[in-house]
């Protein structure tokens, strides 16, 4: 067997081990022999490794997949016009829009610094825009990027105080705080402090909260800061539920290779309108 049919080989398996339709794989595979047969190139130099091959071709016809599949969105959930905000002389944000309707996701994107936390806070309703609106159309969570968890209460106790807000009975909270918790991998039923949780267990109980009950509409600062990889793909797992269960989502983000999965993207690298 020759290089170039071991590593077609292996292209094959991985393909289908992560499910992309045999037709497709049969497709990927005909055009990476051609290519490498007409090139020359070897293999590993065309493509790299197979399997980080096979996992970019079937990340991209996934979201092929799911964007044919999904019906349209509803209503308009979240609209935020003009939006304009300075910090004294320091202008971070100017002339900003955004619409979000069910059934979408939004990501918020920019350089560090260009006002993303800022903006997504003002939609919180947590800080007053200088001029513009928000309009929200049902009820909101919110993650926020850091802070937000009370250092001498247990994640069930979190649970308790958000499932009150909510009406929810103490059993109650604490029961569906600990399924979404599973969610991401957390066992969130050990009784320890808030404050002796590492960051990124700090962050999914931040996730949790802000997901209870499931809003209409969640804003997520970044919320997976400190999440090892599993835990990040379950995140977007669960942005993916919460969008197929006709909610619209907002995150700010710095993971470029979500992108094509999102339906708005909002770039707020040069919002301040040069006036910094
Ligand atoms: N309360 C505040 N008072 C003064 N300046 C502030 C305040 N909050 C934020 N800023 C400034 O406004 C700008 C935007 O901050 P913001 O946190 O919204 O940016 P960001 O895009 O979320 O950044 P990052 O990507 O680093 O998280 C920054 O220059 C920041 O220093």
């Amino acid at each position: 067997m020759t290089i170039n049919d071991g590593w077609l080989r292996d292209l094959n398996v991985e393909l289908r081990r992560r499910g992309v339709p045999s037709g497709t794989a049969d497709h990927v595979v005909a055009e990476a022999a051609v290519h490498l047969r007409d090139s020359g190139e070897p293999p590993m130099a065309a493509f790299g490794p197979a399997a980080a091959y096979a996992a970019v071709v079937s990340d991209s016809v996934g979201a092929a997949y799911q964007r044919a599949r999904r019906p349209p969105p509803g209503p308009v959930r979240l609209r935020a016009r003009d939006i304009g905000k300075r910090y004294r002389r320091h202008v971070v944000l100017d002339g900003v829009d955004l619409t979000v309707h069910a059934g979408q996701v939004a990501a918020v994107i920019g350089a560090n610094g260009c006002g993303k936390s800022t903006f997504l806070r003002i939609c919180a309703g947590l800080i007053s825009p200088d001029s513009g609106t928000v309009q929200i159309d049902g009820t909101v969570g919110y993650c926020p990027q850091d802070g937000g968890t009370i250092d001498f209460l247990r994640p069930e106790e979190h649970f308790v105080l958000v499932g009150g807000g909510h009406d929810w009975s103490r059993e109650r909270s604490r029961a569906t705080g600990r399924a979404a918790a599973a969610t991401l991998d957390w066992d969130a039923s050990a009784p320890v402090l808030s404050r002796h949780l590492s960051g990124g267990t700090r962050q999914k109980l931040n996730l949790v909260m802000a997901g209870l009950g499931e809003p209409d509409v969640l804003l997520l600062d970044e919320p997976y800061q400190g999440f090892d990889r599993g835990t990040y793909v379950d995140f977007w797992q669960q942005v993916w539920r919460w969008r197929d269960n006709g909610r619209a989502v907002v995150v700010v983000t710095h993971m470029l290779n979500q992108l094509d999965l999102v339906d708005v993207v909002l770039d707020l690298t040069d919002a301040s309108g040069g006036r910094r």
